[in-house]
């Protein structure tokens, strides 16, 4: 046996009249859009000529009049339409789809008006006549939060019926929803919702509420009130203009008006196949990637949006849009876009043209290109890091910091050798202790620590193998470090021993070479494994005795960070001649430290400790030489 499901109408009604959207501010949309619809489809029985307008009155107990001039109901197309949740005489019924022509399809708009009334009123004249050549009676419906309706039929004189063919909604407000309704209200809502449609959209003001209305287009409707014109509005960025600096002007006032901002380049944006047209424009300030990008949208010329996302690909986090599309389609709340694979032939297409329109703009060197690259960089590294195209370019033109500035690696090649090899360093910290010894020693090492960079020069590398560019490895770094003489070695070999001795503690191993720059007394070298070694010792020291066991077996014998100290370095030499066994250590620990800094990691307390302790022993060396140090400094 097949049984049909059970309905709680209380249950749904609340739904879709209060869950659903995610604000009240919807219920003008919804019945703006089915009186742009009516209308729609009015045109299509009697021509483009059909009357079309929408007018919006507020009404003296504090309610709301919605007249429409449209196709209108009869007695059997309310008891349909109206009666029953889910249908809708905007459908197809054989594909089951929103027709196009239309903006709504769920058969549910009408509901949203629940969020601010009690009671919704709609009286209909129909514009269809009947096959004898009558015309249908008036019908008015009136339905209720709790799921219940009237539908009859009324006299063409009664007064609540419309003139001419077309509908009027009523609302009565619902407790604690009065402002929803307040003319000022329902004004700002209908210029925000409907500014852009392609009907005469007015609503009644007041004239003393209304301080602009004198200059506003409208005409005197009775005692102290005027109806003001809200659509009428062609699309910004097909407005004609006398000339192209005039609309530049005019769409870079719409975007500081609209959007809040003067941007620093536009691209207009068209996509016939999605009947979509608007422009993107970019933001005059580096943004982070992960904010999101969100977008005002029109669908059909009625706003959807201010902060619709996911329109556009994520390295396009540099423009914000404005656009309106027939063809995309919007979750049944209208509050966002449905993905389908319109959405995601639109997006690839929107992007597309933000890239044709950057790679323009960095190809061709002008102020704009430099100014975008300048706000915009970490968006070319972004999208470089997925099209070969941007790739190409933006390995001429992105700067990079180098041990020759901040440049090029076009620029950086050229301040080298012929035929030199390029290296970059995976971090910042890297690049900061390796820097001075590659500059010297005439590398080009390029810092990728910064956000896309690692990865960047990564297919730099392999898209260009010309640039001879790799990351810095410690060989690299060990070349330029010559060992020092066997009789110099054997000269300093006690000294070097007790330095290690001393930073032994530091978990820190000593050697000596000759380098440039002479300037630079010491680096530390220690590489990712020593590092990952020195935090399991750390952790092994902090850990009870059965966890410290475990990870005391993963960790090998070595010293996991390496002192390099630089026998061509003045204070080095000074350390190294020293007899005095305090102020060896002193120095050793100073030097050290010192290079922990250069390296550019933060300092244990147990190192700035350390720190101090050196500086006190050494400066109370240089104070009273020849006596012993204070105890308490050691
Ligand atoms: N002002 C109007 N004039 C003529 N018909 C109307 C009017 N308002 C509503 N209707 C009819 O009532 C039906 C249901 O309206 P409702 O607003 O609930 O849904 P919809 O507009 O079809 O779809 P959506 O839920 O996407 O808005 C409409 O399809 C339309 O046929």
């Amino acid at each position: 046996m097949t049984s049909t499901f059970q309905v709680d109408l209380h249950g749904v009604v609340d739904l879709l009249a209060r869950h659903l959207y995610s604000s009240p501010r919807v219920y003008l949309r919804e019945l703006l859009q089915n009186g742009v619809d009516a209308i729609t489809a009015r045109r299509g029985l009697a021509g483009e000529d059909a009357p079309a307008t929408v007018r919006l009155r507020p009404l003296p107990d504090g309610g709301l009049e919605v007249a429409d001039s449209g196709v209108g109901l009869t007695l059997a197309e309310a008891g349909e339409l109206l009666a029953t949740i889910g249908r809708s005489s905007k459908r197809d019924v054989e594909l089951g789809t929103g027709r196009e022509e239309f903006l709504g399809q769920f058969g549910i708009g009408l509901l949203s008006a629940f969020m601010v009334a009690d009671e919704i009123e709609l009286t209909s004249r129909s514009a269809r006549r009947h096959d004898d050549g009558t015309w249908p009676a008036p019908v008015r419906w009136r339905g209720f939060a709790d799921g219940s309706y009237e539908l009859a039929e009324i006299g063409p004189d009664d007064p609540a019926a419309p003139a001419e063919p077309g509908s009027v909604v009523r609302l009565r407000p619902r407790r604690d929803m009065e402002h929803w309704l307040a003319p000022a209200t329902v004004t700002a809502l209908a210029q925000d919702f409907g500014s852009l449609l392609p009907v005469d959209l007015q609503v009644e003001v007041r004239l003393d509420l209304d301080a602009d209305a004198p200059g506003s287009p409208g005409h005197e409707d009775g005692a102290g009130t005027v109806w003001r014109r809200l659509s009428g509005h062609e699309l910004p960025w097909k407005e004609s203009h006398a000339t192209p600096a005039e609309r530049d002007a005019a769409l870079t006032r719409y975007a500081e008006q609209t959007l809040g901002f003067t941007p620093l380049a536009r691209i207009d944006l068209d996509i016939p196949v999605a009947g979509l047209s608007g422009v993107a424009y970019v933001l005059p300030a580096a943004v982070s990637p992960t904010t999101p990008s969100s977008h005002r949208v029109y669908l059909k010329r009625m706003l959807l949006g201010t902060k619709v996302d996911d329109l556009l690909p994520p390295w396009a986090f540099f423009v914000r849009c404005v656009l309106d599309a027939s063809a995309l389609r919007p979750t049944a709340s209208r509050e966002g876009l449905y993905e389908d694979e319109v959405l995601l032939a639109t997006r690839e297409a929107l992007g597309a043209q933000v890239r044709a329109w950057a790679l323009a703009a960095l190809a061709e060197d002008s102020p704009a290109g430099r100014a975008f690259l300048r706000v915009h960089h970490l968006a070319v590294r972004a999208l470089a890091l997925q099209d070969d195209d941007m790739l190409d370019l933006a390995a001429r033109v992105l700067p990079f910091e180098t041990t020759e500035g901040t440049g090029t690696l076009t620029d950086l090649q050229a301040a080298l050798p012929e035929g030199a090899r390029l290296l970059w360093t995976p971090s910042v910290e890297e690049f900061r202790r390796v820097a001075p010894v590659a500059a010297a020693q005439g590398l080009g090492l390029v810092n990728g620590g910064y956000v896309y960079d690692a990865d960047l020069l990564e297919r730099i590398s392999r898209r260009f193998p010309r640039w001879r560019l790799s990351p810095v490895t410690s060989s690299d770094v060990a070349q330029a470090l010559l060992e020092v003489d066997p009789l110099r070695e054997l000269e300093i070999a006690g000294s070097v021993q007790a330095i290690d001795a001393a930073l032994a503690p530091q978990d820190c191993e000593v050697i000596v070479r000759a380098f440039e720059p002479s300037v630079l007394p010491a680096m530390l070298l220690h590489d990712r494994d020593g590092d990952h070694e020195r935090e399991t010792r750390a952790t092994v020291e902090a850990a009870d005795d059965l966890w410290g066991q475990v990870l005391a077996g993963l960790s090998g014998p070595a010293r996991s960070r390496q002192l390099v100290l630089n026998d061509t370095n003045g204070t080095v030499r000074s350390l190294l001649a020293t007899t005095d066994p305090q102020v060896r250590e002193a120095g050793a620990q100073s030097l050290y430290v010192t290079a922990l800094l250069l390296s550019g990691r933060p300092l244990r307390s147990s190192e700035a400790t350390l720190m101090n302790g050196s500086l006190a022993v050494l400066l109370d060396r240089a104070l009273h030489p020849g006596t012993t140090p204070l105890e308490e400094n050691r």
